[in-house]
């Protein structure tokens, strides 16, 4: 049975060395299992520091960010999410299905099913005709969506995206969002934007202010 997550922090609090006050003082926020969040708010509000405590790239250094199942057994966040960056790292000289499948294979170990899944995926966001173009070939959005699929296909319950269409326009950024949302079905999936439409699209929007969370729900 698929593992399908909710993602829990709590009282979350961060403070960089030499800073004068905290960057977060006191998140506390739920992003039911399945649904999408976007975290917003004004440049340097900490956004990028909640996404990273809460997928566990920084330490957390007061309260607690995990993942919780449906049997509400906790699990690290980083052992069940995938990541989306702004820039998007591929293997230039390899195909957008070996980059895909890269992701999958390290989940399964196993190359068949890795490149049977990496290939749905390709396809899931709409990228089936490239899968054997060179990624050095690929437009800007035609990457973020092979990183999408690379991110769907490691079959991991949680993707946490940073920015995933900040450097692209706004008809490319509707597709790579189609991707990421769209095919997101059981994921649960955070979004850091300073895009409004972004946060149009997520189910609940988390904005950021002086250290703190407004949570809003369609
Ligand atoms: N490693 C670090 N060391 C010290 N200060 C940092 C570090 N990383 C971020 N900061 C500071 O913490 C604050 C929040 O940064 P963060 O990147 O989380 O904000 P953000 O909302 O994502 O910003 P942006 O929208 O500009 O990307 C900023 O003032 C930033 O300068």
């Amino acid at each position: 049975m698929r593992l399908i997550v909710r993602l829990v922090a709590r009282d979350l609090r961060h403070t960089y060395r030499g800073a004068p006050t905290p960057v977060l003082d006191g998140v506390s926020v739920e992003v039911p299992a399945g649904a999408s969040a976007a975290i917003i708010g004004p440049s340097g509000s900490g956004k990028t520091t909640l996404l990273s405590l809460m997928g566990g790239l920084l330490p957390v250094q007061h309260g607690a960010a995990v993942a919780v199942d449906a049997a509400d057994r906790e699990w690290p966040v980083p052992a069940v999410a995938s990541w989306v960056l702004q820039t998007v790292s591929l293997i230039p000289a390899r195909t957008a299905l070996d980059n895909v499948a890269i992701g999958a294979f390290s989940a399964t170990g196993d190359r068949r099913v890795a490149r049977a899944r990496a290939t749905s995926a390709l396809a899931s966001v709409g990228l089936a005709t490239l899968a054997h173009s060179p990624a050095r070939l690929l437009s800007g959005g035609e990457a973020q969506r092979v990183a999408i699929a690379r991110a769907l296909a490691s079959g991991r319950p949680v993707v946490l995206a940073d920015e995933p269409t900040g450097q692209l326009d706004a008809a490319t950024s509707a597709v790579v969002l189609d991707a990421l949302l769209g095919a997101s079905g059981d994921r649960t999936v955070i979004v850091v934007t300073h895009d409004a439409e972004v946060a149009a699209r997520c189910d609940i929007t988390l904005e950021l202010r002086d250290g703190t969370l407004r949570e809003r729900r369609r």
